[in-house]
């Protein structure tokens, strides 16, 4: 197997209390309360706006055009598809744009962007894809485990929508060149180098993770 491909599996045991979190079964039988999804929805909203700069500095550090496109494609797809998906069920709560601009990040979410700001300040291009390929490989994982678990109960769920979006093959595809990218970035790393990169894609898993957790609890905004 790849180097890119063994992540997942070097960083399992964090992967899968990810998938086992309250969050995400809630949200497959359609019984996560709302209000905890809102508080969800506006966080990952300024999330993403933090995200999508990671994505803009891949393209700065890109060696060649055909990794630059690749970064500002995805950067495109996530203003443009990713957070009309956000801005769809804002709608749906009521909350218009000018609302969602007061939320400020919760002390968890600004910690997890700031991890990715100062991976991507101080790696390169491997660093960077090792940083922001869980925030796609999960999602994608567990979008499509859930869609399989509760394909019986998805029809007319709340939460439909965003489950569908993210098992979508189109979606799957969208981050597919990672792998390669990244192995073909690792092919000349040192052992040393490439524990680095382990560590830069577990730690991703784990503020994954703890962002579910950390919505379910609706945690920690003073703001
Ligand atoms: C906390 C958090 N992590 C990951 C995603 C998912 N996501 C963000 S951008 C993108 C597209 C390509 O990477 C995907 C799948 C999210 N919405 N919120």
């Amino acid at each position: 197997m790849s180097f890119s491909r063994t992540l997942k599996d070097k960083s399992i045991t964090v992967w899968e209390d990810g998938y086992n979190h309250p969050f995400l079964h809630e949200m497959g039988n359609g019984t996560l309360d709302q209000e905890v999804f809102k508080f969800y929805l506006l966080q990952d909203y300024t999330y993403l706006i933090e995200y999508a700069k990671i994505f803009a500095m891949g393209a700065v550090k890109a060696a060649d055009e055909k990794l630059m496109t690749n970064f500002t494609v995805i950067q495109h797809a996530i203003l443009y598809e990713e957070m009309d998906l956000h801005r769809n069920y804002m709608n749906e709560f009521g909350i218009t744009l000018d609302e969602n601009h007061t939320v400020k990040p919760s002390l968890f979410n600004k910690a997890y962007t700031s991890n990715m700001m100062s991976v991507a300040q101080t790696g390169g291009v491997a660093e960077i894809i090792a940083v922001i390929f869980p925030c796609a490989w999960t999602y994608y994982d567990y979008a499509t485990r859930l869609k399989e678990q509760y394909r019986d109960s998805l029809e007319g769920n709340f939460y439909q929508t965003w489950i569908e979006n993210y098992a979508s093959d189109e979606f799957r595809d969208s981050f597919e060149w990672f792998y390669d990218t990244l192995d073909a970035l690792c092919e000349h790393k040192t052992e040393q180098e490439l524990e680095a990169i382990e560590d830069i894609f577990r730690r991703s898993v784990e503020f994954e993770y703890l962002f579910w957790d950390m919505a379910y609890n609706r945690q920690l905004s003073y703001l």
